[in-house]
């Protein structure tokens, strides 16, 4: 079985990939959502399975883990074994009022306030991929509704400066929320010329009002937004 130095396949790869962040994530989609999953990869913590999804097609279920040099690692390893069309089905701070633990978000394109995503050359703004953005976003309007915007791509979730709490700053107040990883699966999908699309649950409240979602709530968001994510992969 083909091999990579991060990634070491036991079983095969799908050509379409939940990505998200957390490798418990990882296991609470596979055993939601395949059938008869086998691990994918074990290597590092960074929890892999691939199975058969409800359509019957297989589907990989990947964790990135945290942040974007781990995630960078993944995706080009993943697209260099053969992975075509990614979705990141992750966490995040929401930056604005008017939203509520477990709602969840369509990422339409990422602020590069990271390091990782700036490296591999994004200027200010990395789009999504538009097509499946807009599979993601009417998988979601038939599945309980997701808004949709930019979302803030930043290095620190503990950060000493606030940067994200800064409403004065440009980033804060062009995105929804705030997160770890898009802006660098979106900038590898354009470079290497793969489909990426990223749904979020909000986790927590970072507005006037302050709040972290519970365990249980935060699995039963992931699993819907993990089959909105299926649904849009097709
Ligand atoms: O829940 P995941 O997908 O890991 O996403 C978010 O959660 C982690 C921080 O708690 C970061 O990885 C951030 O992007
Ligand atoms: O990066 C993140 C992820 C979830 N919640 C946050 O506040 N920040």
């Amino acid at each position: 079985m083909e091999t990579t130095l991060h990634i070491h396949p036991t079983a095969d790869l799908a050509e379409r990939v939940l990505l998200p962040g957390d490798p418990g994530r990882a296991l609470l989609l596979a055993q939601s959502l395949l059938e008869r999953p086998k691990m994918f990869n074990h290597n590092r913590g960074l929890w892999g399975y691939t199975g058969a999804a409800a359509d019957g097609a297989p589907l990989t279920i990947q964790s990135t883990g945290m942040g974007g040099p781990s995630a960078a690692i993944v995706v080009e390893e993943l697209v260099r074994l053969g992975a075509r069309r990614i979705v990141r089905v992750g966490s995040c701070g929401a930056l604005r009022d008017g939203f509520e633990l477990g709602d969840a978000i369509v990422a339409t394109e990422a602020i590069a306030g990271d390091g990782a995503s700036r490296a591999l050359g994004a200027g200010a703004r990395v789009a999504a991929d538009g097509a499946l953005t807009a599979a993601l976003a009417a998988a979601a309007d038939a599945k309980g509704g997701a808004r949709r915007g930019a979302v803030l791509t930043t290095d620190l979730f503990y950060d000493p400066a606030g940067a994200h709490a800064d409403p004065s700053a440009e980033t804060a107040e062009a995105a929804l929320a705030i997160e770890m990883e898009t802006a660098t699966l979106f900038q590898l999908g354009a470079l290497r010329g793969v489909q990426t699309a990223c749904a979020l649950v909000v986790s927590d409240l970072l507005g006037a009002r302050r709040g972290r979602i519970d365990a249980d709530a935060m699995e039963a968001a992931a699993i819907r937004l993990g089959r909105i994510a299926v649904t849009a992969l097709g």
